[in-house]
């Protein structure tokens, strides 16, 4: 009996190695089994249309969020199957479309070659070039990985040192051993956090070559305000732009430890273990064949039962980003839901957006509660019994004996300690190699928002914008829109004008859901032509202003604009008066002004900045605070240098006046006023639209109020129908036609609200 054990003991050491080499091999091969096979069924990715699919009834309906869009049956399209009366009918055509965009929604993020793709464009922004920071951390990063391996492997054998000379009794040599075990520790610990330090960096590193990629393009061509006004395949840009690429960079960083360190430690114990084993003469078959076995079939069956955490990922980000949205929404409308006293429905919607997010957190939870459980089993017990019967395996079929007592003993103790050190070890790596395959997939869900979100800023920085459009003319619209691939293709010309004028030749209005508001407009207007702008709600005319400006495509004809500053000040920025000697060419002044954070002299002078000490600009501030009737206000709240939140600070009228404070300071060639003074009194609108003439500022303006018609010498008149009609208005402000009511009758109106108003002031 006595002699069986000794050899049992003899083959248990000899088989260790085997077994460290048999999971190493076995690793890979489950790797392989898992990693490649994963995730077949796939689709290409589809940045047109997808975000909207064709019901069967011929509807756009967006996809996702849950919203329908519907024409209500009027937009009166011969595509849209409700306008043409056969809804139920089955259009072979919208099937088909439906068909497609369901092919796309079918699309899951997880491990396959679209998230390889995107991980690789990805990374080609993260890490920008061989002499990049972001290489030289990584380069750290890996020599510590590599470093903690090489300790960890001397810290195995140091181990079975000292249990050596524990077991022969050696004093001085295991006193010695204990010191250099203690010594170690101390670059170890430094190295392990290292290790935690230079994964930090990296991930910041990567976030912020990603937020910068991703700010660049954002800021491109007013892409900002296309992909929130215009595109409709991005809700929530503004979680993307944080939440998602922060946990996206963290994600990658720790994978590359997480899965360069394992390798490390499995290539490095693999060849201590293979020495060891060749050292004793072990079968190294035996042991590798059936681990690669049990492994991989434990691979398998993971796979299979593995949730889609990618998926489940990405639609977790997207509850999350619309949480976000709806409280962000309450603090922005705060006191319009105050004074509605909208706070039953607001914490309704709140409470529904927190729910969802709710369910699918859970939803998660659950999901993971059994995939661990049965991860753990297949990791722990599984392969734990198959090193057993693998240490077995070769102790019965093993003949070799070892010829002195002592010594065989000690060394074999020795061998025993250091080989099972690094048998957990390796166990360690494989089962954090396995466990970075939920990791990969999760980040797999991140990677899919984090390059969708860039595939679109490029896209609509470069005008491609998909949204639900309405395909076909609606009837009388007297303008038809080209489309390609069912999105709309803008077909206008935009040139540029030598002399200062605006020049539109048959431009149409057209909506970004392509409906046609007004057809053909033609106008010519130059420094000095001040327009007037009227209509019925909805007929297009903030909508002309934003033709003008360039935020809406023009579909149709040819606008004619003066060519902007190119000088090297302006080139990035707009005109302002302390960097240029040119003048703005054009101001927007909506009626909701725009205040943004900083001081009143800030207010005054956006977009531009003034120095701390530029005693010029704050006096030339202060003249203007004087014209629009601000100084009391200014002086109450501290003067131009305090700073406050201005938004809710100032009134709706004081915000007005601090936007035409913004056109004095500036003085472009033209003004574009969308009732930029309906909340300012008539008294001071009136001395406001005198002294910007005065300053030599052309008014094109949008106003509802007849006092202010006689600043003007033409008018564009929308007649709510796609009509319109553009004359010279007579001196006193009347309209040649009578399409405009007499000035004159108005004007009696008006001029009694005056007296009433200024007796009451
Ligand atoms: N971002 C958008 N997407 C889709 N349709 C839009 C968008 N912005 C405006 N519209 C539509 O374009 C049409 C014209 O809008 P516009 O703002 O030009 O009206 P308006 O003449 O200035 O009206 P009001 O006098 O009420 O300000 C409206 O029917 C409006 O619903």
């Amino acid at each position: 009996m006595p002699a069986i054990l000794t050899k049992i003991r003899e083959q248990a050491f000899r088989v260790q190695p085997t077994i460290a080499v048999g999971v190493g091999v076995g690793v890979a091969l489950a790797a392989c089994a898992v990693y490649g096979t994963r995730e077949k069924k796939h689709s290409p990715p589809c940045h047109n249309n997808n975000n909207y699919k064709i019901a069967k009834n011929g509807q756009l309906q967006p996809v996702g969020n849950g919203e329908t869009q519907t024409c209500g049956g009027r937009c009166g399209a011969e595509q849209c199957a409700l306008c043409r009366g056969d809804a139920d009918t089955d259009n072979k055509q919208n099937i088909e479309d439906a068909d497609e965009t369901q092919s796309v929604e079918e699309h899951v993020p997880g491990l396959n070659l679209e998230f390889l793709r995107q991980l690789v464009s990805l990374a080609r922004i993260m890490v920008p070039g061989f002499r990049s920071h972001e290489v030289a951390l990584l380069a750290a990063h890996t020599v510590c990985l590599f470093s903690r391996t090489f300790l960890s492997i001397y810290v195995a054998s140091l181990e079975g040192s000292i249990v050596k000379h524990i077991v022969q009794k050696d004093l001085r040599s295991f006193s010695s051993l204990l010191m250099q075990w203690f010594g170690i520790a101390i670059p170890a610990t430094f190295i392990n956090s290292m290790i935690r330090y230079l994964e930090s960096r990296l991930a910041l590193a990567f976030r912020t070559r990603l937020v910068n990629h991703a700010y660049d393009l954002y800021f491109k061509n007013q892409t900002y305000y296309r992909v929130a006004n215009l595109d409709a395949r991005i809700e929530n840009a503004d979680h993307r732009l944080t939440e998602d690429v922060s946990v996206f960079t963290q994600s990658v960083a720790h994978l590359y430890s997480s899965l360069t360190k394992p390798c490390f430690d499995l290539l490095l114990i693999v060849l201590t273990l293979a020495s060891y084993s060749n050292k004793m003469k072990g079968n190294i078959f035996l042991g590798p064949g059936f681990a690669t076995i049990v492994i991989c079939l434990t691979g398998q069956l993971l796979r299979l039962l593995s949730p889609r955490f990618g998926a489940l990922a990405g639609e977790e980000a997207r509850m999350k980003a619309n949480l976000r949205h709806v409280h962000s929404r309450l603090i922005a409308h705060a006191e319009e839901v105050a004074f509605y006293g909208g706070h039953k429905v607001e914490l309704g919607q709140l409470q529904s957006a927190y729910k969802e997010l709710v369910t699918q957190m859970t939803s998660v939870f659950n999901k993971k509660l059994w995939y661990v459980m049965l991860e753990q089993f297949c990791m722990k017990y599984v392969w734990s019994g198959t090193g057993m019967v693998m240490l077995a395996l070769p102790i019965l079929t093993g003949t070799r004996l070892d010829s002195s007592a002592d010594e065989g003993i000690s060394t074999r103790t020795e061998y025993m300690t250091t080989s099972r050190n690094l048998l957990n070890s390796a166990a360690d790596a494989i089962e954090r190699l396995m466990s970075s395959y939920k990791e990969i997939v999760t980040l797999a869900g991140y990677a899919t928002r984090v390059s969708d979100m860039l595939v679109v800023f490029g896209e609509v920085a470069r005008g491609r914008c998909v949204r639900a459009v309405h395909v076909a003319p609606a009837p009388g619209a007297g303008f038809t829109v080209t489309f390609r691939d069912k999105q709309p293709v803008p077909m206008g010309k935009v040139s540029y004008t030598t002399d200062l004028s605006i020049r539109l030749t048959n431009v149409p209005i057209v909506t970004p859901a392509c409906d046609v508001v007004a057809s053909g407009v033609s106008l010519e207007l130059k420094p000095g032509t001040h327009l007037l702008i009227v209509g019925p709600n909805g007929c297009g005319k903030s909508s002309l202003f934003r033709i003008i400006s360039g935020l809406w495509p023009v579909f149709g004809g040819e606008l004619s604009v003066p060519r902007p500053c190119e000088c090297a000040h302006c080139a990035g920025e707009p005109h302002a008066p302390p960097h240029c000697a040119a003048r703005p060419v054009m101001f927007y002044i909506p009626q909701r002004p725009y205040m943004t954070m900083g001081s009143l002299i800030d207010q005054i002078t956006y977009p531009s900045r003034v120095a701390e000490d530029d005693a010029a600009a704050e006096a030339r501030a202060a003249h203007i605070l004087r014209v629009v009737r601000l100084d009391a206000c200014a002086a109450r709240h501290g003067g131009l240098r305090a700073v406050c939140d201005w938004r809710s600070t100032l009134s709706g009228g004081e915000k007005q006046r601090v936007a035409c404070a913004r056109m004095f300071y500036h003085r472009p060639v033209y003004a574009l006023l969308d009732e930029c003074t309906s909340a300012v009194s008539m008294e001071t609108e009136v001395v406001m639209y005198e002294e910007a003439i005065k300053e030599g500022i052309t008014l094109l303006s949008i106003t509802h109020r007849p006092s202010v018609w006689k600043y003007h010498t033409h008018v564009l008149e929308f007649d709510g129908a796609g009509g319109w009609s553009f004359r010279p208005l007579e001196k006193d402000g009347s309209a040649i036609t009578p399409a405009l009511p007499r000035i004159a009758d108005v004007n009696t109106h008006s001029s009694t609200e005056n007296e009433k108003e200024s007796i009451s002031e």
